[in-house]
């Protein structure tokens, strides 16, 4: 023990002369070193010309210290910088050989390694999670013949048809360049201006603007490959190939005022989300499904399937479903894996090639150039994530933070060493492209095969039941009205007239448009006789189940005890969870006097944190929160947010003071015993009492 240090209780725990802790390794703990490995003896006081002198530059415990925290910051990703990933596996289900040579798809049930990465686009890496944003849905396959990265959405279009506009695009999104605001959402006159001047962006428009932009839960959410791929052959035929992610969870969206307080009371609300059910063990599972066809249907196809603004329709097209995506396991460490990971569209395997989309050949190069500036080298291929799991030799060397260096003389080929000299090509498993015939005069033009830009607009949004086609006026409105140049707001407004006229008329009245401007210059006509296409509903694609879901149960001193346990049993049996939402965090005492802890307190666990509620107070408890807004907002907020609620009578007062007691709808239920709780559990398979949207104005 140095001078002036006195021992505490506790082994191994010294209070120095300054009164400052000092954790002191006693049996089994390591000791700490610096980099070097220098052991240390105080990690608590730098050295210094004696105890109220100078630091002394010498420190060299202390320089390296701060001089590696002052470096710790990485660029961010100039988009999609907000993610969060997990490790897992994709199970082929059946051998594709007749389709692709690729070796992920050849044997019934492999199992192959992945890493996946969800994100919003548009906000800085500190932003929240609940945005009006698309979300990123990238795959890292580690196959044995390579890497294959499938860098994909949760919206299976895009807004822009070519790569040269994508600087724009962000830049427009983004916050705006003077001000540095506002971050994390589109709803500025930026974003509008540049999409009213691109009417190739509204498909896209009408996707983001539904629900599909506020999921409630990566585990919740489709994704897409979005581009037309192709699959090679063994025998070098090909097939055109789109991608699909299905969540077996099935499909769900918060509502935007929801979305808004979500942001507000759990900014990480997707990532805890998805780190709680990992870890708990109730692992997310998604299907990958392929849209494939060939030339001939290419060629027939109203719209060209190199422009990423379009879907094929599952009616035209069905998925066919290959494998299963299952997510195991939680990151050790969130900078290691989720922030250094590195997903690129040029990532892919022998039996996978490109098209000649323009986006994606833009994509192509944009990914490997930004990363380079990113992670800082050219070797961050040697960073685990994003090494391959399978062999690797080739003759590529050196650089910044090589970690990985061939051994021997030959750096180079063909070489004379014989058997010491490396690597040779393989004709037979090394990567073809598909040797598709291009030819052409050199020009910037854009195919007039890319020139409809409202038909799939408008068959989007006629595949939207009533309540999401409420949504996305609603959001269209809310967007627009915080653009504050009216011509912008018109300019939109003109180009809805091309997509659904009752939709335009209704933003129009919304934002307080004088008249209704005259619709958009069309380069062709909106074609109407384009058919509804029911996937692209979620609510018509919602969870059968309530598995996976989150309950809270506002709970108070003397809550009938019987209620809760028969609640509790019926959530598990169901697969859902329960949070206990109590006046302290110390819990509650139920009727039989049982302490049941509490999950939340009532002003830190609103009610958008959970996916239906329960309320189940004494009359007294219910008497005194009648008098507290959090706890009348928890109630008012599930009614609004169109939740199902279970109540005791005894709530009652509660009810009133939030306003909903006569309101009460065949969303509210009475629980009193079994029958009723496990009729609670069954009205929430249906997610939202969506018909209670209905009566508000
Ligand atoms: C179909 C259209 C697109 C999709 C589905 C898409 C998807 C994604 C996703 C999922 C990420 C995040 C990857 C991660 O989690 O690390 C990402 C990042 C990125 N995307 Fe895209 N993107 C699209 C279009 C584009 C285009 C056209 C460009 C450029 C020409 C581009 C450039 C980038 C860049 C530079 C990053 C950051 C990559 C990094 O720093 O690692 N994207 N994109």
């Amino acid at each position: 023990m140095d001078k002036g240090m006195s021992k505490s209780s506790k082994k191994g725990v010294i209070l120095g002369q300054g009164g400052e802790l000092h954790q002191q390794t006693v049996n089994t703990e390591e000791t700490l070193t610096t980099q070097q490995g220098v052991p240390v003896a105080d990690d608590q006081n730098s050295l210094r010309a004696g105890p109220r002198g100078p630091t002394l530059l010498e420190d060299q415990v202390m320089r390296e210290k701060i001089f590696h925290f002052d470096h710790e910051r990485i660029p961010e990703r100039v988009v999609h910088a907000r993610g969060y990933g997990a490790h897992g596996y994709f199970e082929t289900y059946e051998s594709l050989t007749d389709l692709t040579c690729a070796d992920i798809f050849q044997r019934k049930g492999e199992r192959t390694p992945v890493f996946v990465r969800f994100s919003t686009v548009a906000g800085n890496k500190g932003s929240a999670d609940l945005p009006r944003d698309v979300r990123g849905f990238a795959v890292k396959f580690y196959t044995k013949e390579g890497n294959w990265d499938l860098v994909g959405n949760n919206i299976p279009v895009f807004f822009i048809q070519d790569a040269i506009k994508f600087p724009d695009l962000v830049h427009a999104a983004k916050q705006e360049p003077d001000r540095g605001f506002p971050q994390a959402q589109t709803a500025h006159d930026n974003f509008w201006d540049f999409i009213s001047l691109t009417p190739e962006s509204m498909n896209m428009i009408m996707w983001t603007m539904s629900d599909r932009a506020i999921p409630r839960s990566f585990r919740f959410m489709e994704g897409f490959g979005v581009h037309t791929f192709r699959f090679v052959n063994g025998g070098g035929k090909s097939t055109f190939v789109k991608f699909h992610w299905k969540p077996k969870q099935g499909l769900q969206s918060v509502v935007w005022n929801e979305a808004l307080k979500i942001n507000g009371a759990d900014p990480d609300f997707h990532r805890r989300d998805l780190w709680d059910a990992i870890t708990m063990g109730d692992y997310p599972e998604w299907e990958l499904g392929l849209q494939v066809f060939d030339e001939i249907f290419a060629e027939k196809f109203d719209f060209d399937v190199l422009d990423a603004t379009k879907i094929i329709p599952e009616e035209e097209i069905p998925v066919k479903v290959v494998g299963r995506l299952v997510l195991d396991r939680v990151v050790d460490n969130f900078f290691a894996e989720t922030e250094q990971v590195a997903f690129c569209t040029q990532n892919i395997v022998p039996g996978i090639d490109h098209s000649d989309d323009p986006l994606l050949q833009g994509r192509n190069f944009s990914y490997l150039d930004t990363q380079l500036k990113r992670l800082g080298s050219p070797n961050f291929t040697h960073i685990p994530v994003n090494a391959p799991k399978c062999p690797m030799h080739h003759f590529q060397q050196d650089g910044h933070m090589a970690m990985h260096n061939p051994k021997g003389r030959a750096n180079y080929e063909p070489n004379s060493w014989g058997k010491e000299g490396g690597p040779r090509e393989n004709p037979v498993k090394g990567f073809i492209s598909y040797g598709a015939s291009v030819n052409g005069p050199k020009t910037r033009a854009r195919s007039e095969t890319f020139a409809d830009h409202y038909s799939q607009a408008r068959q989007f949004y006629i595949s939207q039941t009533p309540i999401e086609q409420k949504h996305i006026g609603d959001a269209l409105m809310f967007e627009l009205s915080k653009v504050e140049r009216e011509e912008i707001r018109e300019r939109v407004v003109s180009h809805l007239l091309n997509i659904d006229d009752e939709l335009a008329k209704r933003v129009a009245r919304g934002l307080g448009l004088d008249k209704l401007p005259k619709p958009a210059d069309a380069a062709k006509p909106t074609q109407k006789n384009l058919p509804a296409s029911d996937k692209l509903s979620i609510i018509k694609n919602g969870p059968k189940n309530f598995k996976g879901r989150k309950i809270g149960i506002l709970m108070t001193d003397g809550a009938a005890a019987d209620i809760f346990s028969e609640v509790e049993k019926v959530a598990k049996s169901e697969g859902a969870l329960v949070e206990v939402v109590a006046p302290q965090i110390g819990g509650v005492k139920n009727s039989k006097g049982k302490k049941i802890s509490a999950g939340q307190k009532i002003d830190g666990g609103p009610s958008v944190l959970y996916d239906a509620v329960v309320i189940l107070t004494s009359k007294e408890g219910a008497a005194n929160l009648a008098g507290f807004p959090p706890a009348k907002d928890f109630v008012s907020d599930a009614f609004a947010h169109c939740k199902f609620i279970g109540f005791v009578e005894d709530a009652k007062m509660l009810l009133e003071a939030a306003g909903i007691a006569e309101k009460v709808d065949e969303g509210c239920v009475l629980i009193e015993d079994t029958k009723s709780a496990n009729n609670f559990i069954k009205r929430c398979r249906e997610v939202r009492f969506w018909e209670r949207e209905k009566n508000f104005s």
